[in-house]
């Protein structure tokens, strides 16, 4: 579903993606891990179209990407943020987020469609004509992931999806994308720091550093301790998994 192949990204000239090659079959849902600044969020960009100078090939469910996304892409293709108050419009109800997507692409059944998401989602009807301040860290990041399955995408790239919210909240938010994900057949790229959510909710990763991919491997080697490169054993020991 997701093909990256030599994927280099820059920014003003500086490359801090070098060279990246992964693959994430449908349905699979694939991590990619390292420390700050290793060029995790940069990758996403890249797929997303908010990182417009790379090189390489990205290819789509076998379409190959070129620097605009396009309606199609859209349609197949989402991302949740990291942040869910900054990523959600403040005078915004939840419903014009979530029948925004649907009057651009042009998709009747809105009302049917709207109260549909918000049960997928585990939220309550009465959240609907609510705005952002209203509701809670966790049932915003819920209208976020609502809204990027709107328009029924294949792909969720995410990006430190509940690294924002409080500890007893991130446990709900990773059980509701688990559950998303084996109903829907979705393929999830997720990005983190956080090596027990990658047991948690991935099949497999690649671990980064300073923009190069040092391995790719699965979780059962993860949960094992026996990831290959050193910097990659690092990380698990600093993480307490092992
Ligand atoms: N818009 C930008 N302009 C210039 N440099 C950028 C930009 N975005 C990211 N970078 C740089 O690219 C490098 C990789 O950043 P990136 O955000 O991809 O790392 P990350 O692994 O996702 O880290 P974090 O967990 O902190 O988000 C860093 O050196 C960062 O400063």
């Amino acid at each position: 579903m997701i093909d990256i192949a030599d994927l280099t990204v820059s920014f003003g000239g500086r490359a801090v993606v070098h060279g990246v090659t992964f693959l994430v079959g449908a349905g699979e849902s694939f991590a990619l891990v390292g420390e700050s600044g290793s060029g995790k969020s940069t990758i996403l960009k890249a797929i997303a179209g908010q990182a417009p100078d790379w090189t390489g090939a990205i290819r789509i469910a076998g379409q190959p990407l070129g620097k605009r996304r396009d309606r199609a892409f859209v349609r197949r293709v989402q991302m949740v943020f990291q942040d869910p108050y900054g990523s959600l419009h403040p005078r915004r109800t939840v419903d014009d987020t979530l029948t925004e997507p649907l009057a651009v692409h042009g998709i009747g059944g809105r009302d049917a469609r709207v109260v549909a998401m918000l049960d997928a989602v585990g939220l309550s009807r009465r959240f609907r004509f609510r705005l952002p301040h209203q509701l809670s860290g966790g049932q915003r990041q819920r209208v976020a992931i609502a809204r990027a399955l709107m328009l029924e995408p294949e792909v969720l790239l995410l990006d430190e999806p509940t690294s924002a919210l409080d500890v007893s909240v991130q446990a709900e938010i990773l059980n509701l994308l688990a559950d998303l994900r084996g109903e829907r057949g979705l393929t999830y790229l997720l990005v983190t720091h956080d090596l027990p959510i990658v047991s948690f909710l991935c099949d497999r990763l690649g671990v980064l550093r300073q923009g190069r991919l040092e391995e790719v491997t699965d979780v059962a080697a993860l949960r094992a301790g026996r990831l290959h490169s050193a910097y990659g054993r690092e990380l698990v020991a600093r993480s307490g998994l092992d």
